[in-house]
């Protein structure tokens, strides 16, 4: 029977933003039944209260793990992401304290590409701007600036995940794509890469944005590029609200240089649902704005809802950190009849000379040996007869440069 070095019970997992059921029952049916769920995010005082006795964090993008809440944060051994973007926590100091991060990179991938392309079609028939009329007793029946999609330039910066299945569905309805990445893309469908930005920025009549938060991408899209975008073309943002200079945005729609704009992410986002949005962008009638709901499907979120929990549960079973983003990946089989022992410390030259030779002189027989590492941490897996797992444990607390210990069983 399998043992942990805590009992399942006692493994606190602190679930935020409602995240789906789905997570839940994955995990109750792993055997966690010691769920604490929030339906919104939290933060400050409420936040520190609430991760300072759990061992694993779900989260979605509201909720900032910066490496003060992490360094409160105990027994915390592993952050679920329920989305696919990871800047709201801080990478590096979590892989410092030996905490794993996981996310899922491709569950919500279809949804955000499914409503930029609405979004293409409703900017460029001039939707927006009749619908909020209407709601006002107005009657904008006219031609003027509606178009079809058919035989239109899509631009898009970001070929990844997203910015591919877009260019697939935005070729079935008849558009010419073109597209710029930091890297060389295999062009799906008939495709372009344009080597430069300001190549895509002329010729497309939408550019829709799907890099990720970076340092190279803050602010990338300001008013240089939104000024060298074509007069009377159309800008879309689902991908972080740092990508994009908001005020520049704003003056070019002023102006009418652009025709309009739909954005989902934003500088700064409420907390909950109850706070106000802000916005200079809030007024425009040609802008539709979405509270970052690119990924919020039930498909996608019941999908995101599995694969995380599921990755969180594998880690806290056997100690696999495959997909992690911030650590080394160690696939592991499942272990019979030994017990398992993780242990995650400095990178530096010798820590498995150092374990394997206390193990030696305690008779400590090592059945298996797995290690990872990366620059600054490694992750070392060993299995040892379940008869000498607690002294083995105890040596393995002692070697210099240990971050972390666990038994599993
Ligand atoms: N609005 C929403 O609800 C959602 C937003 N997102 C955001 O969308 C982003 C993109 O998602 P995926 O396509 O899955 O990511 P991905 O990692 O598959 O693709 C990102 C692409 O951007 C490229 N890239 C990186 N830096 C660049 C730069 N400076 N200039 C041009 N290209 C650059 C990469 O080479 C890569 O091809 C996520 O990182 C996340 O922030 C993702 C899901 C939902
Ligand atoms: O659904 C969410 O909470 C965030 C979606 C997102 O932006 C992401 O997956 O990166």
């Amino acid at each position: 029977m399998a043992k942990h070095s805590l009992d399942k019970d006692k493994i606190k997992i602190l679930l935020l933003e409602g995240v789906h059921q789905s997570a839940l029952d994955v995990l109750k049916n792993s055997g966690y039944n010691n769920i604490e769920y929030h339906k919104g995010s939290l933060s400050g005082d409420e936040l520190a209260e609430a991760i300072k006795d759990a061992h694993f964090v779900g989260i979605r993008s509201r909720t900032h793990l910066t490496k003060e809440v992490l360094e409160q944060a105990e027994k915390l051994v592993g952050i679920g992401c329920f989305c696919i973007g990871t800047n709201q926590v801080d990478l590096k100091a979590a892989e410092l304290l030996g905490i794993p991060v996981f996310n899922a990179p491709f569950s919500n991938t279809r949804s955000v590409a499914e409503l930029v392309i609405g979004e293409i079609i409703m900017l460029m028939r001039g939707i927006p701007q009749r619908n909020a009329s209407a709601h006002k007793g107005g009657w904008i029946k006219s031609a003027k600036g509606s178009y079809e999609v058919r035989g239109k330039t899509l631009g898009v910066i970001g070929y990844g995940h997203i910015g591919t299945q877009l260019g697939i569905l935005a070729e079935t309805l008849g558009m010419r794509v073109v597209f710029y990445d930091i890297e060389d893309k295999l062009p799906l469908g008939n495709a372009h890469q344009l080597r430069f930005m300001n190549e895509l920025l002329a010729q497309a009549d939408v550019v829709s944005l799907h890099v990720p938060e970076t340092p190279q991408t803050k602010l990338m899209f300001g008013a240089a590029q939104i000024e060298a975008m074509r007069p009377g073309s159309f800008l879309i943002n689902a991908s972080r609200g740092t990508v994009v200079d908001i005020d520049a945005l704003a003056a070019a729609l002023e102006s009418k240089h652009l025709a309009g704009a739909a954005i989902d992410v934003f500088p700064i986002e409420p907390k909950s649902n109850d706070d106000e949005f802000q916005s200079p962008l809030r007024g425009f009638d040609n802008v539709i704005l979405t509270p970052h709901v690119g990924g919020s499907t039930e498909e996608a979120q019941e999908n995101i809802g599995i694969e995380v929990a599921g990755k969180l549960a594998k880690y806290s079973d056997n100690g696999s950190t495959v997909t992690a983003v911030n650590f080394p990946e160690v696939s592991l089989p499942q272990q019979h009849g030994t017990s398992r022992l993780l242990h995650i410390h400095r990178n530096r030259p010798g820590i498995l000379l150092k374990i394997n030779q206390a193990f030696s002189e305690k008779g400590i027989n090592i059945g298996g040996q797995y290690l990872q590492t990366t620059a600054d941490i490694g992750y070392v897996v060993m299995e040892v007869h379940t008869d000498q797992a607690a002294e083995a444990l105890e040596e393995l607390k002692n070697i210099e440069g240990t971050i972390r210990t666990r038994l599993l069983y």
